[in-house]
This record gives C-alpha cells, structure tokens and sequence, in this order.
C-alpha cells in the first residue's frame, strides 16, 4: 500500500481503515490469544493512535470523535480550540469494533471505522465518506463501492436472516424472529454485521440496548452509500455528532424489508413496553441487566 493516502475524504478514510487493520493483524499475531485482557488493551491502543496521528497529519484542522478518547467524547476542548460540536468536520472512528471477537482466536467478525461528518450535508445522518475495514475477512467496504443491483427478495419464500449481536441481542429479538419466521444470525461486531448486510450474507440488522455513535457511523456510511436502509428502531433518522454520542439502537436492512421489518419492531416494542415507559434496560436481555 502506497505510502501517502488517496487526496479525497472517502480514500483516505479507506486508507485508514486498511493501515489501521494491517496494524490489528499485527498486534493479534505478537500477542497470541494467552491473555484476551491485555491483547484488546493493545489492539484498541495500537489503532486509536495510529489513527489519530495519521488524521492529525493528513487533516490536522478537522475534528475527531473516537471511543478511545475520553476527551473528545465531550464537547468541550481542553486546549479551548474548536470542539467537535462547532466544527464543520469531524471523524467519528472505531479503532476497534468487536474488541471481545478480536480477542477470540479464529474470529473474523471484528472491525474498524473509520467516517466523516459534515455539518453541511443533505442527508440526515450527515454522513460523507466511510470505510470499514475487516482485517481477519480482508476486505474493506468503504462509500465508493459503486451500488449493486440487488434481487428484491420479496415473497421469494426464503427466510429473513437477521444478524444479532452474540453476547448483547436484545430481549424482543427472539419473538420478533418467531414472529416474522427470520432466522437469527449471532454474530459480533456492529461493523462485521452491516457489511454482512452489504455484502449478501444477512438480509438486515438490529440492534438495541445500547451503543455508541463510533459503532454505527462508519458502517451506516457505507450501507447508506450502497442503497441500503438505516433508521433508529422507531423509524426516526439516525444522527451523529450529538452532544450525547450514545445511540443505542438501530436497524439496517435490504430496503424493501424496511416497511415490514419496522412494522414488526413497532408490534414488538409495544408488548415489551406494554404499562411502563419505554427505557434502553427493557430492550436488554434480563441477563444482561
Ligand atoms: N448494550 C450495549 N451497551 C453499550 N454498547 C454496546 C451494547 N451492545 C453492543 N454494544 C457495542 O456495540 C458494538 C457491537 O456489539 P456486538 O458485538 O455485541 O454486536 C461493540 O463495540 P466495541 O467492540 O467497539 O466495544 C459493543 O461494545
Ligand atoms: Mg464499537
């Protein structure tokens, strides 16, 4: 890989998404899987850095929201410079998605993000360039993927394959499969799944019970860019660069399985918070709690 990044936003987030990755491969091959503790520690370390250094380097006026940095999840800056919540430009990364999965030998559902926020966008989610990387899959999807054609897979009788988190799937999920007749799909990593809804291996995604801004962003970007639905669970726009970066559930799908898939969650939602006010502890598994 060249030494310099691409000039464009949407090459360098893919440039970085790929470095980024080549660094986790590297990290995961030294540290073997002995100690999973200390082995994310210096996956997510390794990563954050990397990616800080090369964005202050290659766009040193923009702005940066990133898991790995207390200081930017606050929307005041330490050195009184401009905070993410004035800028115009502001990278929301994951340096590591799917930190538990990293940690397991064998695993490749496990990621990094890498976005662009534009307060001037048209879209709603705001959302210019993206690139997930999926080192352990070798691949990256970023926003340049040209849109495939996609059979519509209305009435072709096959189940709907859901992907769900492994460790956190919310409560509602299993009705709403029996329900719908889907099939559930565990699997870590937000980013590994949307790709896989990118990709054709699943046929939507959801989510709920908690999450973060850096989760999402990135891979929503991408799915976005490619034709495909993102929304909240309730059918309202996803949006980013909030002053509370927690965004704790979402659903990202084929588009022609948006309608009937928020009709489901919508019925399932309303059972679950059926005589109380709906709180993100009702959408987690008992277990969880
Ligand atoms: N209930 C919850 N609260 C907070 N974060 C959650 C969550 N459920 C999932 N996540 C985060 O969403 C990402 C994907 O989760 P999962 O693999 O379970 O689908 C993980 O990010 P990280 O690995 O970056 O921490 C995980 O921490
Ligand atoms: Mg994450």
């Amino acid at each position: 890989m060249s030494i310099n990044p691409p000039e464009s936003d949407g090459g360098l987030a893919k440039w970085l998404a790929a470095r980024a990755g080549e660094l986790l491969l590297a990290v995961r091959a030294e540290h073997g899987h002995a100690d999973p503790a200390a082995l994310k520690a210096a996956g997510d370390r390794a990563s954050h850095e990397f990616l800080l250094a090369e964005l202050a380097r290659w766009r040193p006026t923009d702005t940066v929201l990133s898991e790995e940095d207390d200081d930017s999840r606050r929307s005041v800056s330490a050195g009184g410079g401009p905070t993410r919540l004035d800028a115009d430009r502001v990278w929301i990364i994951d340096p590591l998605d799917g930190t538990r999965e990293f940690s397991e030998e064998g695993r490749s559902d496990w990621a990094v993000h890498v976005a662009l926020w534009h307060r001037h966008a048209s879209t709603p989610h705001r959302l210019i360039a993206g690139a997930v990387g999926l080192p352990a899959q070798g691949r990256v999807l970023n926003t340049e993927l040209p849109l495939r054609s996609r059979a519509d897979r209305t009435g072709d009788g096959a189940p709907i394959r859901l992907a769900a988190s492994r460790s956190r799937p919310p409560a509602f999920l299993t009705d709403l499969a029996e329900e719908i007749g889907a099939q559930l799909v565990p699997m870590g990593s937000a980013g590994a799944k949307i790709a896989a809804v990118v990709t054709g291996e699943v046929d939507a995604y959801i989510h709920a019970g908690g999450q973060y801004e850096w989760d999402s962003a990135a891979p929503v970007a991408v799915a976005t860019a490619a034709g495909f639905h993102a929304c909240r669970i309730d059918g309202s726009a996803l949006t980013y660069n909030e002053v509370d970066p927690r965004l704790p559930d979402l659903l990202v799908c084929r588009p022609e399985l948006a309608t009937p898939l928020l009709a489901a969650l919508s019925r399932q939602l309303s059972t679950a918070n059926a005589g109380s006010a709906p709180s993100e502890t009702s959408l987690v598994r008992k277990e969880e709690r």
